[in-house]
């Protein structure tokens, strides 16, 4: 039987999320690329620059009061934060109500939109068209406390590190070799983005410090947990066991996870669990790749489900 496909732009297919996003809809079959965008790129050829794609592509340059009129079902966002709302009023103006998938931040806390962290949030979609992408480490973040929130004592405490990728391609300290070089970079020490994220969609306070390293992809969280009551290793394993039973994304693993073996994985680890003697305070390391789990993958996730297709197709599992 033959399937109807349906199209997708993305604006901003320069970027890293923007390349892994273009391989993961290569291999999609119920998608089709209609157009990606850069300024940089307009007119070259999409597989002189992503590895692994192949095909006829541009890509192209419109202005935001343009895209409309490019017709794709789907529109991912994937440009710098604060570029978003532009691209999205052309849209309204336009009378046009494609799904838009943003990968920024600029979304994730307006309440009319759906916020796509599928394995928690799966259950509050209401056929919303506009989704928020979660970040790269939020989505870490998230997964690693939901579990435990009934139990929380305190605010947990997540240390965190990135690969350089996260700072995106536009140059800073951040991404540049020679200031990692032996190196980790601390930055957003309070009031990360992300710690606002957290702390809004789990419905707790969270506090989070971030770190940059000097290896490209993948993220790893080391949070802190201060229980209310003692609890055993084995309860609060079950407790993973079970919350992310079924879920190809999300892996509870017995030792502390890796960021060396999530790399190019698309799916999030969790694991470590290390006990204090009083049984009140849990260490619980997550991992992911931040272009994939933290950004392409959950967004491919959420357009699968909002085109109404398995929430996995397309994704490597
Ligand atoms: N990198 C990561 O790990 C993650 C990123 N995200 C979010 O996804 C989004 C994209 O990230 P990433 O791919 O890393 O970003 P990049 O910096 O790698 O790419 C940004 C893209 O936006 C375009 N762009 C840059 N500046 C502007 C501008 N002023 N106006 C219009 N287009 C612009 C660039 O292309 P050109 O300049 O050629 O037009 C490029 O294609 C960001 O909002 C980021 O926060 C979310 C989760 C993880
Ligand atoms: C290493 C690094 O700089 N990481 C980025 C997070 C990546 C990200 O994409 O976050 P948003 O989508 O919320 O912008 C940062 O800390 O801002």
């Amino acid at each position: 039987m033959a399937i109807s496909r349906k199209s997708i732009g993305i604006v901003g297919a320069r970027g890293h999320t923007g390349a892994e996003l273009i391989r993961l809809v290569a291999r999609h079959p119920a998608l089709e690329l209609a157009y990606v965008s850069s300024r940089e790129l307009d007119g070259q050829r999409v597989e002189e620059h992503v590895e692994g794609y192949r095909g006829d592509l541009r890509y192209s340059s419109p202005a935001h009061e343009e895209l409309p009129a490019q017709g794709a079902d789907i529109v991912v966002l994937a440009l710098p934060n604060g570029k978003a709302s532009v691209c999205v009023q052309a849209f309204d103006a336009a009378g046009k109500d494609p799904v838009i998938v943003d990968l920024s931040a600029d979304y994730r806390f307006d309440d009319r939109w759906y916020y796509g962290l599928p394995e928690l949030t799966r259950h509050k979609w209401r056929g919303e068209k506009r989704i928020s992408n979660p970040g790269c480490y939020a989505t870490a973040i998230q997964l690693a406390i939901a579990p435990l929130k009934d139990l929380l004592a305190a605010p947990p405490v997540c240390f965190g590190v990135s690969g350089y990728s996260g700072a995106g391609t536009t140059p800073s300290d951040k991404n540049d070799p020679e200031q990692l070089r032996d190196n980790l970079m601390p930055y957003s020490l309070t009031g990360h983005m992300h710690e606002k994220e957290a702390s809004r969609h789990l419905g707790l306070p969270v506090e989070f410090m971030p770190h940059v390293a000097a290896y490209f992809r993948g993220l790893t969280v080391t949070t802190n947990l201060y229980l209310s009551r003692a609890v055993k290793r084995e309860d609060v394993l079950a407790r993973f066991q079970q919350a992310y039973a079924g879920e190809k994304l999300v892996c509870v693993l017995d030792e502390a996870p890796w960021v060396s073996r999530i790399a190019g994985r698309h799916h999030a680890e969790i694991g470590g669990f290390a006990l204090s003697a009083d049984g009140k305070r849990v260490v619980v390391v997550s991992t992911l790749d931040n272009l994939l789990k933290g950004a392409a993958t959950q967004a491919m996730q959420n357009i699968n489900r909002a085109i109404g297709v398995d929430e996995y197709a397309s994704i490597p599992l």
